[in-house]
Formats: C-alpha cells, sequence, structure tokens
C-alpha cells in the first residue's frame, strides 16, 4: 500500500492550558480535495499552522509523502511541497498581480558577483520562464488581464485567486486553503469552485478549511470535523451531514441550518 500524501498521527497542540488540538489523526490522499470543517475555535487554522509549521506540536507526527516533516522550518516543508493561502489576505498590495505571483516561485538566488557573472545566461534564461509560468498562472485563475495592476486595486474575489495563483507557483503538492471563499458573494463563489476543481484537475491535492458548507458539501471527496480539537467525525459528504455529533457541535450557531441545507 501506497502512503498518504499527508499522514497526521496524534498531533497536539496547547495554548498554556487551552488545548487547540488533541491528538488528531488525518490522513489526506495524493490527488484528493478534503475539507476540515467546524465551528468557530475548533482548532482549524491552529491545525494549518501546525502543518506548515508556524506552529510547534507538543506531540504527534506530520508526514508529507511518507517523510517526516514537523520539525522542519515553514519554508523547508514549502520546498517539500506545502503552499497554503491565508484567511486573511497577505498580498503585496503595491505590487502588481504578476509581480505577486512570482514572489511565489522557489527562484535560484545567486550565491555571489561571480556566481551571477558565470551565469547570467542560465539566470535570464530562469526569468523569463518564471514570467512565462506566471502569466499562465494569472490566466488559469482568470486574471490575464489584471497582470500589471496593483494588487490592492483589485476586487476582493479576484484577490483571493491571485493569493491562489501566487501559492500554485511553487508548484505545490499539497495546497491548504483557509476559508477561500469568505467574503466572496455567490457568483465568485461559484467561480472559485470551478477553479479547485481545474486545480484538482492539475494533480495538487487539497485540504480546504471552509465555513460555506454548501460549497464544501458539493466539492469535497472527504470531510474532517472537528470540535475542540477533536475529530468527531470523518467521511463523504452525505455520511457527515447526517452525522449525529456533527449536527449537535453545530446546533445553537450559524452553521447548523447551512449543514442541514448544504448540497441542495
Ligand atoms: N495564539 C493563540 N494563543 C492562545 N489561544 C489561541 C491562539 N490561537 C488560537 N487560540 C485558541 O485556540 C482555539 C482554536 O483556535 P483556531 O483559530 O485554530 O480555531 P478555528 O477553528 O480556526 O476558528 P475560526 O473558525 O473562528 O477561524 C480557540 O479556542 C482559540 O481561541
Amino acid at each position: 500500500m501506497t502512503a498518504a500524501l499527508l499522514q497526521i498521527e496524534a498531533l497536539t497542540l496547547r495554548y498554556g492550558g487551552l488545548t487547540a488540538i488533541d491528538s488528531l489523526d488525518l490522513t489526506l490522499e495524493a490527488g484528493s480535495l478534503d475539507a476540515l470543517i467546524g465551528p468557530n475555535g475548533a482548532g482549524k487554522t491552529s491545525f494549518f499552522n501546525l502543518v506548515t509549521g508556524l506552529n510547534k506540536q507538543q506531540a504527534g507526527t506530520i508526514r508529507l509523502d511518507g517523510a517526516r516533516i514537523d520539525s522542519l522550518s515553514p519554508d523547508r516543508r514549502a520546498r517539500r511541497g506545502l503552499a497554503r493561502t491565508f484567511q486573511n489576505l497577505r498580498l503585496f498590495t503595491q505590487m502588481t498581480a504578476l509581480e505577486n505571483v512570482l514572489t511565489g516561485m522557489h527562484l535560484h538566488v545567486a550565491e555571489s558577483l561571480f556566481e551571477i557573472l558565470t551565469r547570467l545566461g542560465q539566470f535570464r534564461s530562469q526569468e523569463r520562464a518564471a514570467l512565462r509560468e506566471a502569466k499562465e498562472l494569472l490566466s488559469f485563475v482568470g486574471l490575464a488581464a489584471a497582470a500589471h495592476r496593483p494588487a490592492g486595486a483589485l476586487s476582493y474575489g479576484d484577490q483571493r485567486r491571485l493569493e491562489i495563483a501566487r501559492a500554485l507557483a511553487s508548484t505545490p503538492k499539497l495546497l491548504l486553503l483557509d476559508e477561500p471563499a469568505a467574503g466572496m458573494n455567490p457568483a465568485e463563489t461559484a467561480a472559485l469552485k470551478d477553479l479547485l476543481l481545474q486545480i484538482k484537475g492539475r494533480g495538487v491535492s487539497m485540504l480546504l478549511v471552509e465555513h460555506d458548507m454548501s460549497l464544501v458539501m458539493q466539492l469535497c471527496d472527504k470531510i474532517t470535523v472537528l470540535n475542540f480539537g477533536r475529530k468527531i467525525a470523518e467521511g463523504a459528504p452525505a455520511a457527515v451531514r447526517a452525522d449525529s455529533a456533527v449536527i449537535e457541535a453545530y446546533l445553537g450557531v450559524k452553521g447548523a441550518g447551512e449543514l442541514r441545507g448544504a448540497g441542495t
């Protein structure tokens, strides 16, 4: 049997006395588009921070493609094939859309002036290839016409798409998306759904944290539900939607109605 792309075992994170992630097991198979859901404060962002290396776990292991990554720096994890987008946009608003995508690429950095002079031709061809690739990514997310506009001048939905393009620029194996539909109108959300399916078609695996239950139920292969840092359910959308522990966790909060009505 081949190893899962992402394999998490007994992962635990405490902030002082608060256990934000409680001995969590989770696997994501290569090629899949899965979701992590749960009420506010369930631990979803903390989990993303653990996987990407912004938080350090007190216990447990994280494997990407079979290899432990849990003691690597965020940058080393990115080079192993992890990318993420943030709940709050983190674009360089004064830079153009194209420049933002270029910042997502792992470009060769010259060590010295000697290296620059001796390998100038190679750098130039790398630069040209990077530009081509960045333009292709912008057009893939539907932003070709906005290439030379400052990121801050784009609509909110377009900025979210730009963040995805920048994350894709590092050619990740696994893309972690933190609430990509937040603040989007219905038309933007529908376009996002198509985009995520196209990204999946390119062979990039994804894990989605999202409060838009309709989107999650329509898109995802597998859903893991967190509550107070613990996994309370896991499975295909239809099974998770009908799970009594999940319904109970969402009762009394805004998401309960969305959960019942999702997928219709
Ligand atoms: N830096 C921190 N220090 C202390 N407690 C924190 C910190 N970050 C998060 N928490 C707490 O950890 C728990 C999990 O928070 P987290 O933000 O991961 O949840 P979430 O599921 O992403 O929530 P939301 O859906 O609102 O974004 C919450 O109780 C939160 O208050």
